[in-house]
């Protein structure tokens, strides 16, 4: 159960790097690269996902998650590197040959068949009697939630449970690898919150490898054991969620996972005595008052105007324009009743934070 993040073997063990067991992860990817044409879509990757992770791939559109994914599927052709399942070199195997199975974000189910038929599809070709099949489906359907929907079809469903419906035909292959394409991508985002729990439960329940993709952090972050964040075909960090959260490696990884809260060049020298760039999270930053009032010995401390407040509900967020230079957003829980200060455009503001909460950052994973 190791997992080696691209950027450099020679140096310490990342963040998020599991000790070696000496067990076969279920998915090992080396040296991994993927060009169409002159555009190069996955630049070389170094990963393994143990068996039973939930494991994310995070990243913005086009940073190659897909074509990663597709890799492993054994859709998509690497141009160099190897891709092993469960200790097995598959690279030149077909889909079908690979003990893996896709869940697309367009479900794919077939319309005109029912959710049963539509399940016990793969089991067909497989040629499993129709009994045991019926059995295995039914079963399956079991596992999503859906035994009462068999006999309906796709086009009668919620979103949500053709989404189900899609898991249960993957599930009923009892595949050693799940890989999910943006799973939740057409759902609605309060069917999409009840359904990341539901799939994270599910994962636990079926004890499958499970990888999926996504652009979205929060989802990312809430379901997964561990995530890399993919930027330009590249690996730029692979942690536990709090990790890459609390420990950001670059400034792309803590301007992607969170908000970006950048103390960059002149403000760095001025605010923190140092160079090079830093961010801080928003909700550790605390505002104390007018300008003239001091922070706690220890803090780091800065001065600033408000130049944006959004009342959210449990918090709200205000941008500062800092003396120094730059901006700062800044997110109070709205916890203290009426007798919490309040902020309003053009106040003048102290900012204070535990000098623990700099994050130093590396401009790009080369650098890191
Ligand atoms: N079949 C293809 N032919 C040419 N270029 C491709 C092909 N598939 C993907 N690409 C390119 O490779 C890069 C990575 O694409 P990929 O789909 O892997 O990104 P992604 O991170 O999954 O994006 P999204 O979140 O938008 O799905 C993109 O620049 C894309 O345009």
């Amino acid at each position: 159960m190791t997992v080696r993040d691209t950027v450099d073997a020679a140096r310490p063990a990342p963040a998020g790097q599991q000790p070696d067991t000496g067990a076969e992860p279920a998915i090992r990817l080396r040296g991994l690269r993927k060009s169409f044409g002159t555009a190069q879509a996955v630049a070389g990757i170094d990963l393994d996902i143990a068996d039973g992770e939930f494991f994310a791939m995070l990243g913005p559109s086009g940073s190659g998650k897909t074509t990663i994914l597709r890799m492993i599927a054994g859709f998509e052709r690497p141009s160099a590197g190897t891709v092993t399942l469960d200790g097995r070199d598959v690279t030149g195997l077909a889909p079908f040959e690979r003990d893996v199975n896709t869940v697309f974000q367009d479900y794919a189910l077939f319309p005109h068949m029912t959710v049963l038929d539509n399940v016990a599809y793969g089991l067909r070709v497989k040629r499993v009697g129709r009994r045991q099949r019926r059995e295995m489906a039914h079963r399956a359907l079991e596992t999503v939630r859906l035994a009462e929907y068999g006999a309906r079809r796709p086009a009668q469903l919620s979103g949500g449970q053709r989404q189900r419906v899609a898991l249960a035909r993957a599930l009923v292959n009892r595949p050693k690898v799940l890989l999910l394409d943006e799973p939740m991508g057409a759902l609605d985002l309060k069917l999409r919150t009840a359904m990341q729990t539901e799939l994270k439960h599910l994962q636990r329940e079926v004890g499958i490898t499970f990888v999926f993709v996504t652009h979205d952090q929060q989802e990312a972050l809430t379901m997964s054991d561990r995530v890399a964040v993919v930027n330009e075909g590249r690996i730029e960090q692979v942690g536990t969620p709090a990790e890459v959260y609390d420990a950001p490696r670059t400034a792309f990884v803590a301007d992607f996972v969170g908000t970006s809260n950048l103390i960059r060049g002149e403000a760095a020298e001025q605010i923190l005595g140092r160079s090079g760039t830093y961010g801080v999270r928003p909700e550790k930053i605390r505002l104390v008052g007018s300008p003239d009032s001091t922070a706690a010995p220890g803090e780091t401390t800065t001065t600033g105007t408000v130049r944006d407040v959004a009342f959210t509900g449990p918090a709200t967020r205000y941008e500062v324009e800092l003396d120094a230079g730059g901006v700062l957003s800044v997110v109070r829980q709205n916890d203290g009743g009426a007798a919490q200060d309040r902020y309003g455009n053009t106040d003048r503001v102290r900012l204070a934070w535990a000098a623990e909460h700099n994050l130093r950052l590396a401009d790009d994973a080369s650098t890191a």
